[in-house]
């Protein structure tokens, strides 16, 4: 069975617009418009879209904070909103904008007390604390007030306790955000060994794409409520035609008129020295090959496809 099953899932809001100077009218929004989608155990799914697309509303009503309008969801084979307790022993949760910390105890008071609500048996806790600390280098900082935390540092310490139950399932809301380079590396790089591992399946919703394309395999979004790519980046770019790119600088300019098999121009600067090419064929060795011959290259690079430029495209179209 799925880890993750959602079917015709929905949920319409009701809001009250402006309708004339005073009068507001009801009208219903569908934040999420029948999602159907199933997670396995060990995925590591990207879920992202556009603002407002729904990502947030649907990560609630797996999480049971929201109960959904209509439709089935179940997550370890549980209903969120009616097995919601038992739900919460299954599942970690990183809502970006919110804290799971106590703001005034140092970082390892909130460890201890996560270990007593959740009743993990002190030799396991330690185990698991003990590798987060190691991997996401929390020592420096385990007796710092939450509060006094850097933004990185807490972020650190948020998905420490939320993995200090052992969770199958870890949803993670904006993990990176506002976060530095540093701090930004330390929480991918442990994210993808997490994932490495295997026995954790993880759905992250992010609006920085190097986070999905550093983890997640599989890639879903979102738009208006509604799935509108399930599949792999490497899907997404072939979807969407997308192409790499070859720059080669060049001792003499490029004669005009120029053409190559398995390359389109895009386009010529510095007086026709540099030329970029979109690359239609598979290999570059031919276009390299013929440039070349016509004008000894000075330098050759390839430019892989840019998944923002990809995405932008998706939510556009
Ligand atoms: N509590 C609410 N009441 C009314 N409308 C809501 C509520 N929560 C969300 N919405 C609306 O539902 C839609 C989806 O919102 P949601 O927060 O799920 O989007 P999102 O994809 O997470 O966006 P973002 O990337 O901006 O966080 C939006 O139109 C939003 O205005």
């Amino acid at each position: 069975m799925a880890v993750i099953e959602m079917r015709e899932l929905r949920k319409d809001f009701v809001v009250r617009v402006k309708a004339g100077r005073v009068r507001r009218e009801k009208r219903t929004v569908a934040a999420v418009d029948g999602i159907d989608l199933r997670i396995e155990r060990g995925e590591m799914v990207g879920y992202i879209g556009p603002n407002g697309a729904g990502k947030s509303t649907t990560l609630k009503m797996l999480t049971g904070v929201l109960t959904p309008s209509s439709g089935d969801v179940s997550v370890c084979g549980l209903r969120p909103v009616p097995q919601r307790t038992r739900l919460a022993l299954r599942i970690g949760v990183v809502f970006g904008q919110r804290s799971q910390l106590w703001w005034d105890l140092p970082l390892r008071e909130s460890f201890r007390l996560l270990r007593h609500i959740y009743r993990v048996p002190a030799v396991e806790h330690a185990d698991r604390l003990r590798r987060c600390v190691a991997l996401l280098d929390l020592d420096g900082f385990l007796d710092t007030p939450v509060r006094q935390l850097s933004l990185g540092q807490r972020m650190r310490g948020e998905l420490t306790a939320a993995l200090l139950h052992g969770p199958e399932v870890l949803f993670l809301d904006e993990p990176t955000i506002g976060l530095d380079v540093v701090s930004k590396q330390a929480v991918r790089s442990f994210l993808a060994e997490l994932g490495a591992a295997g026995d954790v399946t993880l759905v992250l919703t992010t609006h920085d794409l190097a986070d999905i394309e550093r983890l997640c395999r599989r890639l879903v979004v979102i738009d208006h409520g509604r799935v509108v790519h399930d599949g792999t980046i490497e899907a997404l770019h072939a979807r969407y035609g997308s192409r790499r790119r070859l720059v080669a600088d060049l001792d003499a300019p490029l004669p005009p008129g120029f053409t190559v098999e398995g390359a389109t121009l895009v386009s010529l600067e510095a007086d026709g020295h540099r030329a970029s090419f979109d690359l239609v064929a598979d290999t570059a060795g031919p276009v390299v090959g013929r440039l070349a011959a016509l004008s000894s290259l000075r330098d050759l690079s390839l430019v892989e496809p840019d998944i923002e430029d990809v995405v932008a495209r998706l939510y556009a179209s």
